[in-house]
């Protein structure tokens, strides 16, 4: 077996992925590559989708996604985005089924460029998000942070989008807030044993919400695809909003859309947005080190 496989630097309005190309391997990508190629200013990113050959009948691939901090993410939405727009560059086809180990994921390259991923259904069940202590209503659950009088972020609506989410609603620009203290403390708090990606969420109209976010895992990232599904979700099931939502990613460059629609019909979240491929090259999926191929950015968009 090769030392090297092919990968692509790739990002998702911002949020830094890096697709590696495991298909016809048994190896994973170790969370030792992953430290190392984050340790690396030009290779550092926020998750990593690895492809490895499908599993399951029916499927075209097995993703295993790894955040930047070597740790497993069970979903990754603008990850999500970014292997299909590698795969759909490299055979033309649009339409793909993914398995994670959160399930099955359809996903589609429309003729605009952008790619929308049936995100499967909301969990809001405490046990199943996972929460340390039983509420019966996890729309608003009591946590806070800040002075107990007069909290900074409290009461936050958590569900599971195949990874657990805390939304905290604001009132103001979500860039006004210390997010890189708070997101640490809120991530590790005891009342989430899996941890949690923590996004502020503000209301702008009955159709649409601006958001940031802490990701588990990975810090302070430019955007977050299925903590912006968790806002959607959210927004819906306390009544803020109607079921289709246009997110503003506020902390990317520039701030960037993502659709989303929370399925009547099925119950399905459906998150629509860009990929953007970067640059091409070749890495050891077991230490991390790698090597840019020179080729100009309009030869190669391929894995
Ligand atoms: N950036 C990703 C989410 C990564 C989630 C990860 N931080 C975790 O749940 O551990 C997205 O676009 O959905």
């Amino acid at each position: 077996m090769s030392t090297t496989v092919e990968f692509a630097r790739m990002n998702g309005l911002g949020n830094k992925i890096l697709v590696v190309d495991m298909r016809g391997r048994k190896d994973r990508v170790t969370p030792q590559a992953a430290i190392a190629l984050n340790a690396d200013p030009e290779t550092q990113f926020d998750q990593i989708m690895a492809i490895h050959d499908p599993k399951a009948q029916g499927t075209d691939a097995f993703i295993d996604i790894l955040n930047s901090d070597g740790s497993k993410a069970q979903a990754c939405g603008n990850g999500t985005r970014c292997v299909v727009q590698a795969l759909a560059s490299e055979t033309g086809r649009r339409v793909f089924t993914f398995q994670t180990v959160a399930g099955i994921l359809n996903a589609e390259e429309h003729a605009d460029g952008t790619i929308s991923v049936d995100m499967g259904t909301p969990v809001f069940e405490w046990n199943r998000i996972p929460l340390s202590e039983e509420f019966y209503d996890t729309s608003r659950i009591e946590l806070q942070i800040g002075p107990i009088d007069d909290p900074i972020l409290h009461s936050p609506s958590v569900m599971s989008m195949g990874n657990p989410h805390a939304i905290f609603w604001v009132d103001r620009d979500v860039m006004s807030f210390d997010l890189e203290r708070f997101g640490p403390l809120l991530e590790n708090h005891p009342m989430f044993p899996e941890r949690a990606n923590i996004t502020l969420a503000q209301v702008t109209s009955p159709s649409s919400l601006t958001t940031r976010t802490w990701e588990r895992g990975a810090g302070l990232t430019l955007a977050c695809g299925s903590a912006a599904c968790a806002a959607a979700v959210s927004a819906a099931r306390t009544g803020r909003t109607g079921r289709n939502v246009a997110i503003t990613v506020a902390s990317a460059t520039p701030p960037g859309i993502l659709s989303i629609e929370w399925r009547e019909r099925d119950d399905h979240v459906i998150m629509t947005g860009p990929a953007e491929w970067e640059w091409s090259g070749t890495v050891d999926p077991t230490t991390g080190l790698w090597s840019r191929e020179e080729v100009a950015a309009t030869e190669s968009r391929a894995l």
